[in-house]
């Protein structure tokens, strides 16, 4: 069955688009389930996800209604937007110090992908990061070999990356600046009268979501929002934490009855977006001749196929958010050149174009004096701001005749980003329990939300494997040679590891890095 639009509400004021129908061969065709997007009125790309039970994608014009879902019509309904005015206490009121609304406790859960804090911790770390299959995903046959491969990699890995980190100062600021993001959003959601506990839960590194988990169950939470701190969705980031907190979830009793709610991705929200714009305005102004400056948006890659293959909507939803930090600073009448890239790449697959060092390079060659670089999909300041983008890129641009360079900071505790998140939470809170899939109002609403289970059915639901991203041997001189070079080497590797594990002998053994100890 399809899913059907009806244009029952006035097209936005700046929309040029009169299409009020579904968009055949749609690129995110997920088989069997549905996803509705609504539609940003200028770039026909989606902004926000919404599960239901039709067959197809459909995207919405902006404020267009849904009406037909495989349920049946719905009635047709403007997006709500939720002060809970049922939700009223404050810090003075001498409440314990979790948080209680009626007999509800109410949590949030930060989801993040952490950082080593000391050079020692750069290995383990990797390791752990290798050894996830949302990043590393091996056929089936060959499951069994995640963790020795994870070692390896990550022990071969290892030095450069230590590099980077010494570089900026010996570890990650990840946990740092995320824990500051916690307390400022649990002070925000205090003074919007939503007494709220903030948790923090890493992926790759402390504190562990696992460790965020046991506190949660220690404080008896009973309602918990779960946020992950990327803007945009991938499968890579957001997803591989919300399918760890699906395997945690479903082996635990009490988990499995708290009631919980997720909001996937917000780049689309308001507040964000405005964040963002102030930042490149100010940094704008510190240009000599601001309005030749090329706004430079660089976003952390991920490999091809995770959109092309497994459905990852973050190349979309990266689009759609440049269009919109774009579309806003047109509103206050900054109207630069601006480009997007790719950048981060790690190994022998193709990864999301175009990349932001050939990118740099082509600007430079077509004679672009004056660049800002913006990071747009992470929060925090990290190695590949840090080092990456203000140490290599620069270099880089220098190098391609960019004679002005100049880069945005990440959003870190910007009062009206922290104050957007907590709007976010605080519109989420009636869904929270709620499934989005038979809850109309959580479908029309500005947040799209959904449970962990829901999410991860969506995207990626065969869950095949994908090219691994990682570069184990490479040697060659084109860009095909060194792609399909780094898949023999890999396959090689591959087979030296079976023969290592299963004979218990070999240069693995000498070295130490098998057996596993992790
Ligand atoms: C939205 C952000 C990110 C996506 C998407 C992402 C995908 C992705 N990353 C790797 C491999 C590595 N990532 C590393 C560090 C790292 N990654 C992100 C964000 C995204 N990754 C951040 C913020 C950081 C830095 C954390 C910090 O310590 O500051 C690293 C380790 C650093 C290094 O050695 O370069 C690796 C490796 C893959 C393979 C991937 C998609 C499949
Ligand atoms: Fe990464």
């Amino acid at each position: 069955m399809n899913c059907q639009v009806m244009n029952t509400s006035s097209p936005s004021p700046s929309s040029s688009s009169s299409s009020r129908n579904p968009i055949p061969n749609s690129p995110l065709k997920l088989l069997g389930r549905t996803v509705c997007y609504s539609l940003s009125h200028k770039t026909n790309r989606c902004s926000g996800i919404q599960i239901g039970g039709c067959h197809e994608i459909v995207y919405l014009p902006k404020n267009c209604v849904v009406r037909k879902y495989a349920s049946g019509w719905s009635d047709a309904k403007q997006p709500v937007r939720y002060p809970p005015r049922a939700l009223v206490a404050s810090e003075s009121q001498g409440l314990s110090s979790i948080p209680i609304i009626g007999k509800e406790k109410i949590g949030v859960l930060l989801l993040n992908l952490g950082g080593p804090e000391t050079l020692d911790d750069v290995q383990p770390f990797l390791f752990n990061l290798f050894a996830d299959p949302d990043i590393i995903r091996l056929p089936r046959l060959f499951r069994f070999l995640q963790k020795p491969l994870a070692q390896f990699i990550s022990v071969l890995r290892a030095p450069k990356s230590k590099e980077g980190y010494a570089s900026i100062g010996g570890g990650s600021p990840l946990r740092k600046i995320t824990d500051a993001q916690a307390e400022e959003l649990r002070k925000s959601l205090w003074a919007k009268n939503v007494p709220a506990k903030v948790y923090v839960g890493m992926r790759y590194w402390h504190p562990f979501t696992e460790e965020a988990i046991e506190q949660i169950k220690k404080d008896g939470i009973t309602k918990l929002v779960v946020l992950p701190l990327y803007p945009q969705f991938s499968i890579s980031t957001s997803g591989s934490s919300l399918r760890l907190l699906e395997s945690i979830f479903r082996e635990d009793e009490y988990l499995v009855n708290m009631q919980h709610t997720v909001i996937p991705s917000w780049y689309q929200r308001e507040g964000y977006i405005k964040a963002m714009a102030d930042l490149i305005e100010k940094e704008l102004r510190t240009f000599g001749n601001p309005e030749k400056v090329v706004i430079f948006f660089s976003a952390h890659g991920v490999p091809l196929a995770y959109v092309e293959e497994a459905g990852d909507p973050y190349k979309a939803e990266m689009e759609e958010c440049v269009d919109l930090i774009m579309e806003e600073l047109e509103k206050r009448r900054i109207t630069n050149p601006y480009t997007l890239a790719y950048q981060s790449r790690v190994g022998p697959v193709e990864w999301l174009k175009p990349y932001t060092d050939e990118t740099i390079i082509d600007l430079g060659r077509k004679g672009v004096k004056s660049l800002l670089a913006v990071p747009i999909s992470f929060v925090s300041e990290h190695i590949e701001t840090l080092e990456e983008i203000d140490v290599e890129y620069k270099e880089l641009a220098i190098k391609s005749g960019i004679e002005k360079w100049g880069r945005v900071p990440a959003l870190g505790c910007e009062q009206t980003f922290i104050s957007d998140l907590a709007d976010a939470v605080i519109e989420s809170l009636p869904y929270v329990g709620a499934m989005a899939v038979s809850n109309l109002e959580a479908r029309q609403s500005l947040v799209p939300l959904g449970s962990v289970e829901e999410l991860l059915a969506a995207y990626d639901s065969q869950r095949r494997e994908l090219p691994p991203p990682v570069t184990v041997w490479e040697w060659g001189w084109t860009k095909s040679a060194e792609t399909w070079n780094g898949r023999a080497a890999m396959l090689a590797v591959l087979v030296l590891l079976v023969l290592e594990v299963t004979t218990g002998e070999g240069f693995l053994h000498q070295w130490g890095v098998l057996p596993l100890f992790h």
